[in-house]
């Protein structure tokens, strides 16, 4: 699958959304690549997934455990494990930091690729990273559908995207005109409360 057709299935899905976004990292942009919104098309969430798991394993291999950070990831990461034929299990935030709950637990030396759907600045797949480390995983990848950083975001890990494009982001206090004064939402579910 081409960069173009990965970007498409967002596309086609109305998942590519024009707005004013507050970001996981607290950035603002007016673009948001709404996963979410392609998983409920499960033959597109499919397509992403066998062509993401076709690239990982072109540069990995002997993968033990494939593991995403909740919410957003959890579909993806199964169902790219589903294509490698790799068991899959997903840390979640336990008073913010991510962690393997529910029985999950993993060797030390454990072979892990972890699988992100879409990397901004890197920082929840960073944090996805270091619990897995913590939890004895070796990392030999982070796979994602975008890269929305287009390669910029330091992960700490080789970077296997489906997809790269470049997208702006801003600081809540430097707003470009066109985001100043709009009504801003915010799609994902780090630090959301209830
Ligand atoms: O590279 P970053 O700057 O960390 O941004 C990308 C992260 O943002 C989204 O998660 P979010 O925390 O919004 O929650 P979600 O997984 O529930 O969507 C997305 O799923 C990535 O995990
Ligand atoms: O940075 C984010 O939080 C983010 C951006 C994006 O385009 N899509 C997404 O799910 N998260
Ligand atoms: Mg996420």
């Amino acid at each position: 699958m081409t960069n173009f057709d990965a970007l498409k299935e967002f596309e086609e899905a109305g998942a590519l959304m024009k707005g004013h976004f507050i970001l996981s990292s607290g950035l603002h942009s007016d673009t948001y690549l709404n996963k979410s919104i392609v998983s409920m098309y499960p033959d597109r969430a499919e397509r992403l997934c066998r062509a993401l798991a076709k690239k990982i394993s072109e540069n990995v291999n002997d993968i033990d455990y494939v593991i995403s950070p909740a919410m957003g990831a959890i579909i993806y990461g199964y169902e790219t494990a589903r294509h490698l034929k790799a068991p899959f299990m997903f840390l979640e935030r336990v008073d913010g930091e991510f962690q393997l709950r529910r029985g999950f637990s993993i060797e030390k030396g454990s072979r892990v690729v972890v699988v992100e759907d879409i990397v901004s600045t890197g920082l929840s797949a960073r944090e996805a990273i270091t619990a897995v480390k913590k939890a004895g995983g070796d990392v030999l990848a982070l796979g994602c559908l975008v890269d929305r950083s287009a390669g910029a975001a330091d992960i700490g890990a080789p970077v296997i995207p489906l997809a790269e494009i470049k997208v702006e982001a801003w600081e809540p206090d430097n707003l470009p005109a066109h985001l100043k004064g709009t009504p801003a939402v915010k799609p994902g579910s780090r630090g959301v409360s209830q």
